[in-house]
């Protein structure tokens, strides 16, 4: 039975695939070139298929470790830049070289976080990727780790790959690792069972997702799940597969595990706002609050919020929670953080006439749960 999300793949003309340090490197040997050229293998026969394809590819910091001596990957911040700046190069000469068996071009793409979370870069980017896709080249993107600092660094690729995915619309986003698929708990455990469709967020409930991983690879199955959330929520189907089955993956899209997309997908400005802006602080919701936010898609008014934390200004975004704590909604909060503390738990009317406002206004709100 093929689900909509795979067919949805199998037939996509535009694709982000994201590959793993863990499926192209080793600790002692560094990048396998084996590996790679099988990767690009099925990577241009899709290619030869009227797809554009972006490769986001994680693997810098494996590549450059054994040219450094270095027998494991680093823990500080200073020697994972150094093994990354080493290791990009070695990375993109080796693309280069293997698309080039195919004909193809390759473009680099060095991205931080700035330059897809901040709106006014988002702009250039897509600009940077839409001219090499009509060129024909084929986009291979890694995090720009060089720069990154600890704060602002995406430090996985996953969630950068989600992020590209709708900026550059694409149709689908496969993520390729050394794992098969998601399973239902870490399958280094043994007697876990394979999960292949994740059709609603509920299907999610009751999984045991690691964040540990290969050692090689950083963030584990979280950051893939999260990653997959995101795109299917922004309306993207997915799938994450093994690295070495790439062929069926970018062929038939029937292995592995598939995320059922949302139906509508999210305009590049609620994308920005629920997924890649940065948030300043949090707005503590009470249970009516929620329901009013969330199921019925009303604005936040300060009748129905609890507490506020953070260093935010009005005009900034900031993350709603739940009693729980859990994120069920993120917008542009419309007071500053030191306005708050009087306002909140009144109804409108209570307010001072010039802040008798939403706190956040419905249009300015994405609601992150039961989708
Ligand atoms: N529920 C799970 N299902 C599948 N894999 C899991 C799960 N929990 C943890 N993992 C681990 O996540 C690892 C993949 O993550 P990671 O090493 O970060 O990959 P990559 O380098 O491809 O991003 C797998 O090796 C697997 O052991
Ligand atoms: N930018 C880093 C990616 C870090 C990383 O480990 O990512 P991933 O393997 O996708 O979990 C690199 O190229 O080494």
């Amino acid at each position: 039975m093929t689900s909509e999300a795979r067919r949805a793949i199998a037939l996509a003309r535009r694709l982000v695939v994201k590959v793993g340090s863990s499926a192209l490197t080793t600790t002692g040997d560094g990048l396998d070139i084996t590996r790679l050229h099988a990767l690009v293998d099925a990577i241009a026969d899709r290619l030869g298929r009227q797809t554009q394809i972006v490769l986001v590819s994680s693997g810098a910091i494996g590549a450059g470790l054994a040219p450094l001596s270095l027998d494991a990957r680093p823990r500080d911040l200073a020697t994972q830049q150094a093994a990354a700046s080493v290791g990009q190069l070695t990375l993109a000469h080796a693309y280069a070289e293997s698309f080039g068996r195919y004909s193809r071009t390759v473009g680099q793409v060095l991205l931080t976080s700035d330059d897809v979370v901040r709106r006014a870069h988002y702009r250039n980017a897509e600009r940077t990727f839409s001219r090499l896709l009509s060129l024909g080249a084929v986009p291979v993107v890694n995090e720009n780790d060089t720069v990154a600092t600890e704060e602002i660094r995406f430090g996985d690729n996953d969630r950068l790959a989600a992020l590209v995915a709708h900026l550059i619309g694409a149709d689908g986003l496969v993520l390729l690792s050394d794992v098969d698929a998601l399973y239902d708990g870490d399958p280094r455990a043994g007697g876990t069972r394979k999960i292949a469709e994740i059709r609603s967020e509920s299907d999610l409930d009751g999984l045991a997702v690691g964040m540990s991983s290969s050692g090689l690879g950083t963030g584990g199955m979280m950051s893939k799940v999260a990653a997959a959330r995101t795109a299917a929520a922004a309306g993207i189907p997915v799938l994450i597969a093994a690295a070495a089955e790439a062929e069926r993956a970018l062929r038939d899209a029937d292995v592995g595990t598939a995320f059922q997309q949302a139906g509508a997908r999210l305009s590049a400005r609620r994308f920005w706002l629920g997924y890649a802006a940065g948030s300043r602080g949090r707005l503590h919701l009470d249970d009516g609050a929620v329901a009013a936010v969330v199921r019925n898609r009303r604005s936040l008014l300060a009748a129905g919020v609890t507490g506020v934390d953070g260093d935010f200004q009005a005009g900034d975004v900031v993350d709603l929670v739940d009693a729980a704590q859990e994120v069920v909604a993120r917008g542009v909060v419309a007071f500053d953080v030191t306005e708050l503390p009087d306002l909140i738990g009144r109804s409108t009317h209570e307010l001072p006439p010039d802040q008798r406002r939403e706190v956040v206004h419905a249009d300015d709100l994405v609601p992150l749960r039961g989708r």
